[in-house]
């Protein structure tokens, strides 16, 4: 598994090695001495998925403190193309953005430190999106930042998206607890 550092500190993008056969493919996502040496975290608490059809932007999500947390995700069928928002005060990214394409065929992951918000917009679906998360779902921290407030250029101006995520306040109104050496 390849590491390759992100433009935001922390976040990396997880290249792992894919084996094919007259069967099909096999893809290794957590390996715990590996992610021990890379200096990441191992101790998830909750995984799960959601499958998303054409068109569908979720997010931009992220846990408040003290239930904040690390994240591993990949999509495992069809592809997105992912985003992730710096909203840590003081790290030399804040307020910023990077966008990744996360799909079946590369099998690339991201690894999300605490302080960023994450969210994707399906180009190819239907996409299964996985998750470790490192500490479990506390559905009163559990928030967002308006999707269309952070300057990413999504490659759509009417995605499909819940009314919750519409509901969400803008970065420039969000006043942010994060920062690098944690929430204060
Ligand atoms: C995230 C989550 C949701 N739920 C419930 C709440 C709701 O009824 C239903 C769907 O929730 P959501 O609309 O928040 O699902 P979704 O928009 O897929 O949420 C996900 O978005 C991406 C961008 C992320 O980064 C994830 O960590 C997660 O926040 O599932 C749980 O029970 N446990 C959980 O951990």
């Amino acid at each position: 598994m390849e590491l390759r550092q992100t433009s935001i500190p922390g976040c990396c993008e997880l290249l792992p090695d894919r084996f094919r056969d007259d069967r099909g493919s096999f893809v290794k996502t957590f390996h715990h001495g590996l992610f021990t040496e890379l200096g990441l975290n191992t101790d998830w608490r909750e995984e799960y998925y959601s499958v998303s059809h054409p068109r569908v932007l979720r997010g931009l999500h992220f846990q408040l403190p003290p239930h904040d947390h690390e994240k591993l995700v990949y999509c495992s069928a069809g592809g997105v193309l992912d985003v992730v928002l710096d909203l840590r005060r003081d790290s030399p990214s804040y307020g910023r953005h990077e966008l990744f394409e996360l799909n079946a065929e590369r099998a690339n992951l991201l690894y999300l430190p605490k302080g960023v918000a994450h969210g994707f917009y399906v180009t190819d679906g239907p996409a299964t999106m996985l998750y470790k998360v490192a500490t479990v779902y506390a559905p009163a921290h559990d928030t967002g930042i308006r999707w269309d407030s952070a300057g990413i250029p999504w490659p759509d101006a009417d995605p499909v998206i819940s009314q919750r995520d519409r509901s969400f306040a803008p970065l420039a109104e969000f006043v942010s607890p994060f920062t690098m050496g944690g929430a204060r």
